[in-house]
């Protein structure tokens, strides 16, 4: 049975809500809850440095005495694109001890120089870390980061862990899955649910599935990065479930683009389309944010929209080996494909609308 999680930040019953949301006590809230949901873990034991002091008479647990082990955990971040950089930096800022690798390395300066380590493989972070994610764009990138030549598999061993946050499909999940678990090392994949500024914001949704253990163990980590996380048993169900959110995601983007366009053709002004959307029931924080870009032909990325066309390529893939038909998705794949024809890849998804564009015949 799936288990949901939302951070808690009922930490203290003196401290007051409106001081915790409180903008500038918000990282301070966020970061007491984190030590309130501390979970031991026979192998290794998550601590950050000490950003104020805090104990918890609830888990008998204190930065200080976490200190006073000298066990500061280790923390690897592999990959640092749109999602890992932001995500790789929240660990740094709440404190912990982490060490990047990324293919590019030019991409692992910016978090050097806030306290970052390097390793020059991804061998190299597994081996000298506690616990490893990695956030890659698709299932390729994912299985060789993972069981490749120099691959994190390779420094893995009991008592290390390694999550794989990336959006990949059920059996590359399983795949690495397996490979991670031959070295006695625990698993988990953790796709998330949530774009670029959620990933800097850290208000990710976390789609867990795996060794339970490892889940706990990682809890702290998982609300440093987001706000809430579900744990959905074996693995390929977080995978599965984070596909089929995109399925639905994408769909509604092209939907959205349809309607611009067209409120536009029969002379309607597009920006009041999108205002009165937000006012009823199909009104999506996704229609609000993307909108008013779209609406004036600027598509920043945040998602790419080639990341968006590798899901519902999944999605599809996903719902033959059910026999479910999905007919609104199989349209819409073919949308992005334009849309990826069109040099438009490395765009925000909601550049699809491009693909929708004809121009009049006189
Ligand atoms: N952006 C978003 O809003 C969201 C994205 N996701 C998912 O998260 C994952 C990452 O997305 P995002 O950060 O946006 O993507 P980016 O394209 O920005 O980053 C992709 C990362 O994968 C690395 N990479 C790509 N190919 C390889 C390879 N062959 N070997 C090693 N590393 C490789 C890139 O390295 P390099 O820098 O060298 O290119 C980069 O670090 C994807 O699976 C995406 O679907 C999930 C939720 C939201
Ligand atoms: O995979 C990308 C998801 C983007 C989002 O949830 O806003």
């Amino acid at each position: 049975m799936a288990t949901s999680f939302v951070k808690s930040t009922s930490i203290h019953p003196h401290i007051s809500s409106a001081f915790l949301t409180s903008p500038s006590n918000y990282c301070l809230s966020k970061a007491m809850a984190l030590v309130s949901s501390f979970c031991p873990h026979p192998h290794f034991h998550f601590t950050t440095k000490p950003i104020f002091s805090f104990s918890s008479k609830q888990n008998n647990f204190s930065t200080s005495i976490a200190q006073a082990e000298g066990k500061q955990t280790k923390i690897g971040f592999l990959g640092l694109g749109i999602m890992g950089s932001p995500m790789a930096q929240n660990l740094l800022k709440a404190g912990c001890d982490v060490t990047v690798w990324n293919r590019t390395k030019s991409k692992c300066d910016p978090l050097i120089s806030l306290g970052a380590k390097y390793e020059s493989c991804p061998e190299g972070v597994a081996a000298s870390c506690d616990v490893t994610f990695a956030m890659l764009a698709d299932p390729e990138s994912a299985v060789d980061v993972a069981c490749g030549k120099n691959g994190a598999a390779s420094g893995l061993s009991q008592g290390k862990g390694y999550v794989d946050v990336s959006t990949v499909d059920v059996a590359t999940s399983k795949l690495i899955s397996e490979h991670i678990k031959a070295t006695g090392a625990e698993f988990l994949e953790a796709p998330v649910s949530g774009s670029k500024k959620p990933a800097e914001d850290g208000q990710l949704i976390f789609l867990t599935a795996g060794d339970r253990s490892l889940f706990e163990a990682t809890s702290t980590l998982l609300d440093i990065m987001g706000k809430s996380k579900f744990y959905l048993g074996d693995v390929g169900n977080g995978a599965a479930m984070k596909l089929v959110v995109n399925m639905i995601m994408g769909s509604m983007m092209a939907s959205f683009s349809e309607g611009i366009l067209l409120s536009e053709k029969v002379g309607l002004d597009p920006s009041v389309l999108v205002e009165v959307i937000s006012q009823g029931a199909i009104s999506a924080p996704m229609y609000s944010m993307k909108g008013p870009s779209m609406v004036k032909s600027s598509y920043p990325t945040a998602f790419p929209l080639k990341h968006q066309q590798k899901d519902l390529r999944l999605a599809l893939a996903l719902a033959e080996s059910v026999s479910q038909p999905i007919p609104i998705a199989a349209a819409t794949n073919e949308l992005y494909k334009i849309a990826k024809s069109r040099g438009l890849s490395d765009q925000d998804f909601s550049a699809v609308i491009e693909a929708l564009k004809v121009k009049l015949q006189h």
